[in-house]
């Protein structure tokens, strides 16, 4: 394990920590030209609405605060009805993710962000796929 004292990275441990990492996240998922137009023309997010909505849900996940409640799965399964998520779309979503947080991030909440992220998606693919 990497125990470097003198890492330049921070951890995702403030509400800004985790708005750029979830600007940072969502810059690679939308070039992505495999997950990229499910969010760009299968769902057509309103990125204005959709990025705050997504950072609530992180910070609510990491910081314990409480401005996220909504239905994540529910949502999911709508996306799933119009556009079946495949098990190869739930690998690059987490290899995105991971890559996003190692890139940029370090510390016990960067370790939490992806543990959850990882448990998150195979709930989620178990439960539709
Ligand atoms: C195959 C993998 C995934 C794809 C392609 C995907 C795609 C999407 C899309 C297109 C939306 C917008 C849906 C809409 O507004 O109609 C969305 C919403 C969201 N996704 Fe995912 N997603 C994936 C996995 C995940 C996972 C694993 C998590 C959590 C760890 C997650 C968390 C969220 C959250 C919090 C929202 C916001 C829902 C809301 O409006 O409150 N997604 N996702």
């Amino acid at each position: 394990m990497n125990v470097s004292r003198h890492s330049d990275k921070p951890d995702l441990d403030s509400r800004a920590h985790i708005e750029s990492f979830v600007d940072r996240f969502y810059q690679r998922l939308l070039a992505d030209p495999q997950l990229g137009p499910i969010f760009t023309e299968v769902a057509a997010v309103d990125l204005a609405v959709h990025l705050p909505r997504i950072k609530d849900y992180w910070c609510k996940l990491l910081l314990g605060e409480q401005g996220y409640r909504r239905h994540t799965m529910e949502i999911h399964r709508r996306l799933h009805r119009r556009r079946p998520l495949q098990p190869e779309d739930f690998e690059r979503w987490l290899a995105t993710f991971t890559a996003t947080v190692d890139d940029y991030y370090q510390g016990q909440r960067a370790e939490r962000a992806k543990h959850l992220a990882r448990s998150i998606a195979a709930n989620m693919q178990q439960s539709l796929c």
